[in-house]
């Protein structure tokens, strides 16, 4: 039997998935790995744990399923996006990675939209927002001067353990298209950014498309997993675009929704002429020469891994989401905006906080809980509100993630978003759409398409409820105000965060 395996680094693990060539999954390894916040809107973490952790996941993979690594055919990757991994020219890290979700850049950011003008959008197709790679650059620049002086180029994060296990370095034109420094359209770094900002050209990687075929692993990272050196290894990409792979998100008129630690909620795009104005992202797909619109929620699954680890420590989320189905929509009036490591879309804004609004005597742990649900699956269909506003039909939403684990908070989002809304039968998320780069790489499949067609396996389809939709769209109106409503409370307060 031949396999693939994709490997998931994500934000709070790496997830490895070994996958047979009619698609099912046939083991999993995951490790996970801190995150470092030493100051409100800081967070980092050390790539030397990525490495670690994906050479421990990859070792348990082949020990513990009986296979050889001559079993394996192809590996690609899936990475968190945006994160800045500054190198030097040994290739070691210079300082820990800041992630995207770090938010320490909102002057680094406003600089770039002063310099750049209208170009920034014309060009990378994206407003300056503190998640994104330039900032971090420029940040990293002004305020670490000396670490900035060993730098010699950068890499994102799947790129870094990409290059730890082949020896080879590239960027994926998907995870390229969030650094802030693509022109998106072109396919090409932007000589205008780079320059508007004496980044030299040798800082930024040479760009592949994600299927692109890059080496095999070292002797020593084989030797270290059970691996062989004859796997060929591709590039992957972003894991929003290695989501919608996953998904099966390959053609116009298919919408994603993933609740992660971040959320997002992603559009198809067969060319770059859709124009959204800056208010969504727009980035270069997994598939050649496709691009796809994404609105974020920074803190999707994070609000409810927060609310766990704040008041259910040790519990499961099926024990702390409990009881939760016996609320009606709207938690008895109590409503949660999730805003809790600042916002993106629809609010670019890192200083605002999230909010409990409406608290009652008579509220429960559950209430709160299904508050925080419902609070974030609001913000996502902000997203679902843009696209619709600019003219796309959304009636049909895969979803995936660790929020699509749960039926209740599927049916929630039917509800909210007034659409169907597809569950995947083994969801596996962007680990997927990196296995399925890898399939086809392999010569298994002609197309992406056509490995959609064998690995996407759809399972049970959640209808919208009219009259709870109902209920839910006064609620919604209710929640966009809520922003207004908290913004200068919020940034008054934010001279009290640490
Ligand atoms: N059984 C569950 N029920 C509801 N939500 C869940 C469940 N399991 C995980 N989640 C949510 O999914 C999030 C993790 O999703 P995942 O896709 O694994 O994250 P990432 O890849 O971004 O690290 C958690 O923060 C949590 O909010
Ligand atoms: O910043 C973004 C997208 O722009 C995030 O979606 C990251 O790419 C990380 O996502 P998780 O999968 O860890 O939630």
């Amino acid at each position: 039997m031949k396999y693939v395996i994709g490997v998931d680094l994500g934000t709070s693990a790496v997830k490895t998935l070994l996958i047979a060539q009619d698609g099912t999954l046939k083991a999993e390894a995951t490790r996970e790995y801190p995150l470092y916040h030493e100051k409100a809107g800081w967070s980092e973490q050390d790539p030397e744990d990525w490495v670690t952790g994906t050479i421990g996941a990859l070792k348990e993979l082949i020990d513990l399923n009986g296979i050889t690594g001559e079993d394996i055919e192809g590996l690609s990757f899936s990475g968190q996006m945006h994160g800045l991994v500054l190198l030097n020219d040994a290739d070691r890290p210079v300082r820990r990675a800041i992630l995207w979700n770090d938010t320490r850049t909102t002057e680094q950011c406003r600089e770039i939209s002063h310099t750049l003008g209208d170009k920034l959008l014309s060009v990378t197709r994206n407003p300056a927002l503190e998640g994104f790679t330039l900032p971090k650059i420029l940040w990293v620049k002004q305020n670490e001067p000396d670490i900035f002086a060993q730098a010699t180029h950068f890499l994102l994060p799947k790129d870094y353990v990409r290059l730890r296990l082949t020896g080879t370095k590239h960027m994926d034109l998907s995870d390229a298209a969030g650094t802030l420094m693509l022109d998106i359209a072109g396919r090409s770094w932007s000589q205008e950014v780079i320059a508007a900002f004496e980044i030299p050209q040798s800082y930024c990687p040479p760009l592949v498309e994600a299927g692109a075929y890059v080496g095999t692993l070292t002797p020593e990272v084989s030797q270290a997993t059970g691996l062989s050196t004859s796997t060929r290894i591709f590039a992957g990409g972003a894991d929003n675009a290695c989501g919608a792979i996953g998904a099966g998100i390959l053609t116009p008129g298919l919408t994603l929704c993933s609740i992660g630690t971040s959320g997002v909620i992603l559009t198809y795009e067969e060319d770059a002429s859709a124009d959204y104005a800056g208010k969504v992202h727009f980035f270069n797909h997994g598939q050649e020469n496709a691009f796809y619109a994404m609105g974020v929620t920074l803190a999707a699954g994070y609000s409810l891994s927060w609310f766990r680890n704040a008041f259910a420590k040790g519990e499961t989320f099926d024990a702390v989401l409990d009881g939760v189905g016996d609320i009606p929509a709207g938690s008895n009036g109590l409503l949660f905006t999730p805003y809790i490591v600042g916002e993106r879309t629809p609010h670019a804004d890192a200083k605002i906080r999230g909010s409990f609004i409406g608290i009652d005597g008579s509220h429960t742990r559950a209430h709160f809980a299904r508050a925080v649900m419902e609070g974030i699956t609001f913000s996502l269909n902000e997203s679902i509100d843009i696209f619709r506003n600019a003219g796309k039909t959304i009636d049909t939403i895969i979803s995936i993630g660790g929020g699509a684990k749960n039926p209740l908070w599927l049916q929630m989002q039917a509800d909210i978003f007034r659409a169907n809304v597809v569950a995947l039968t083994n969801e596996q998320g962007p680990g997927l759409g990196a296995a399925m780069l890898a399939a086809v790489g392999s010569g298994w499949f002609p197309t992406l398409e056509a490995c959609g067609k064998v690995f996407v396996k759809h399972d049970r389809v959640y209808h919208p409820n009219e009259a709870v939709s109902g209920q839910y769209e006064q609620l919604f109106r209710i929640y966009q105000q809520a922003y207004s409503q908290t913004a200068g409370l919020n940034h008054s307060l934010y001279a009290f965060r640490n």
